[in-house]
């Protein structure tokens, strides 16, 4: 068993891939062994997580999700029976046991023979609860009794230990099966142990606030040789460092196309094009070109907070020679003026990220949409960056479809348009087309707060202009998550040590 993640990616499956797996493991072994194994996982976590409990709640549901939590009951029971440490096992039970299925009627079997009751309901009080109801077999909003157990494991401040997937979530997606989402703040700690596989949805959506701390047991069967569904995605190379003798036309150079001025509709974007633009500028590119739109009245010629970065008028900047060797950032408060540059980066930026504004335009426009398919068929590298809304805008559907499956949102989207997709928020989900998608695994709420997808922006252009041609699909994805990564990284380094302070996107540019 160990903690997830780890030093390097992990593969994630979903439900189906699940089975499969299991199907063929539970047939190498002995009868009941993988629900043994895992029962025996489930009690030896729960005792190394509250060792001092004095009473503890296994709520056992239906399926074999339900037999986990039966036969790590009895595992409990003879522990402590044995060791007389007076610690109570109350068992609840959600189900018939006539109608429970194999492996877990004979831990309900087991369970019997420990001499251990099963209870009407819960106890008062508790200091752990193993959460045993649904696994990756909950297929609908829980209701009745369930429901009820269900409601209080979620708003228990002692420690819950969900066992393979929390019940109030589908390991799939990460969307939350109760009706108006989890409570804000998980009241109390939360950890979770994802058997054989790990699932998707305990990375992204709402999956990071209901699983809590994961951990992973394979129950000793060997790695799985099928491809995934999706990766948690951790770098596994240190950034290289730069040789001696180089120079700054060999880092890259970044533009930003974005910024919209005041003089247009009276609502100044320059912000997020400056912030994006040191970002870049932070993160190693060697030169940094900020064309800010609609910047006709009043012209800003500079950045104070960063004078390195080079501002241009946009025209200058639309020039092919230049654009052939960069990388172009297109969107971060572009608002509508980023309508007049698009058909021409679309047409000769062969490196191009499209965030904000550039993606709402795209979304609006069959002909932008057009030129912008066309891009993969000339070998052009495109990188698109929505959060939740402005990829329901791309897909014409709605923040709770996007939502409701954020890795086939992210796929589709990839597949669409023929780039990498990368959909923002918790767990943000990179993909491109025909390879499985990587789940971030950093990242945490500071990042909730203006400007921090600029930033990001910025991040992933320097990335791109810092890369040579012809790229494969698999080293330009991991790249650009590598960015993303770095991103979320940043951020909690900041929560760790300003702990309550929030933070601010120009603090999180001036990282890199
Ligand atoms: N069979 C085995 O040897 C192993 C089983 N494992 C466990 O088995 C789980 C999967 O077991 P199952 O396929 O039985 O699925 P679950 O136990 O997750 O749930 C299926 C049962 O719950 C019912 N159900 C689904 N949604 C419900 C809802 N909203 N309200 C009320 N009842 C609902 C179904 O009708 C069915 O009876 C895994 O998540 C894992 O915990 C793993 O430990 C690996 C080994
Ligand atoms: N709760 C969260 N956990 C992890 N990352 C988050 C969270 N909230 C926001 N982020 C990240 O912060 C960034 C916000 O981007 P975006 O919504 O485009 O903001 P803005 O347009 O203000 O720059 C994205 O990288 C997103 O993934």
């Amino acid at each position: 068993m160990r903690r997830v993640p780890g030093p390097s990616p992990e593969p994630l499956f979903l439900a189906s891939a699940t089975r499969l797996i299991e199907h063929d493991a539970a047939a190498a072994l002995p009868a009941h062994t993988l629900m043994a194994r895992a029962g025996t996982a489930v009690a030896e976590l729960a005792l190394a997580l509250a060792p001092h409990a004095r009473h503890v709640w296994v709520a056992c549901g239906p399926g074999n999700n339900g037999g986990d939590g039966l036969m790590a009951a009895s595992r409990l029971h003879q522990w402590h029976r044995t060791r007389h440490t007076g610690t109570q096992i109350t068992v609840t039970f959600c189900g018939e046991p006539d109608r429970l299925p194999d492996d877990a009627a004979n831990a309900w079997q087991q369970l019997q023979a420990s001499g251990l009751a099963v209870s009407e309901h819960p106890p008062e009080e508790f200091d752990l609860a193993i959460d045993a109801l649904l696994g990756i077999g909950a297929r609908r909003r829980p209701e009745g009794r369930l429901a009820e157990h269900l409601q209080q494991l979620r708003q228990t401040s002692a420690t819950v230990l969900c066992v393979d997937v929390p019940s109030q979530l589908d390991g799939d997606t990460g969307a939350a099966w109760s009706n108006g989402g989890l409570p804000r703040t998980p009241p109390g700690p939360r950890h979770t142990l994802s058997l054989l596989t790990l699932k998707p949805g305990l990375f992204t959506a709402d999956g990071r606030d209901a699983a809590g701390t994961v951990w992973f047991d394979e129950l000793g069967i060997q790695p799985p040789t099928a491809t995934p569904d999706a990766r948690l995605f951790v770098p596994e190379h240190a950034t290289p460092t730069r040789p001696h003798a180089t120079h700054k036309g060999r880092q890259g150079d970044v533009i930003v196309l974005g910024g919209q001025h005041i003089d247009l509709n009276g609502a100044s974007m320059v912000g997020a094009a400056l912030l994006a633009g040191r970002a870049a500028l932070h993160a190693g590119a060697g030169r940094v070109f900020v064309g800010l739109l609609a910047d006709t009245q009043h012209p800003i010629a500079w950045d104070p907070a960063s004078p390195e970065l080079m501002l241009r008028q946009p025209d200058t900047l639309l020039n092919p020679t230049l654009l052939a060797h960069a990388c172009v950032v297109c969107g971060c408060g572009g608002g509508e003026a980023v309508e007049a540059v698009l058909p021409g980066l679309l047409e000769h930026a062969p490196r191009l990220v499209l965030d904000a504004d550039a993606l709402n335009r795209i979304a609006e426009s069959p002909a932008l949409g057009r030129q912008l398919k066309q891009r993969r068929q000339r070998d052009a590298v495109t990188v698109m960056t929505p959060h939740p809304l402005e990829a329901a805008r791309l897909l014409g559907s709605s923040t709770t479809q996007i939502m409701g499956n954020r890795l086939q949102a992210a796929r589709t989207l990839s597949e669409t348009w023929g780039t990498v997709c990368v959909l923002k928020g918790s767990g943000t989900v990179s993909a491109t087309p025909r390879l499985p998608p990587l789940i971030n695994a950093s990242g945490d709420p500071a990042l909730a707060t203006a400007g921090t997808g600029d930033v990001l922006a910025g991040l992933i252009g320097a990335a791109l202009a810092a890369i040579p041609d012809n790229l494969d699909d698999e080293t330009l994805l991991t790249t650009v998550a590598t960015a993303v990564h770095r991103h979320g990284l940043h951020a909690e380094q900041w929560s760790q040590n300003h702990p309550g302070r929030p933070m601010v996107a120009g603090w999180l540019a001036a990282q890199g």
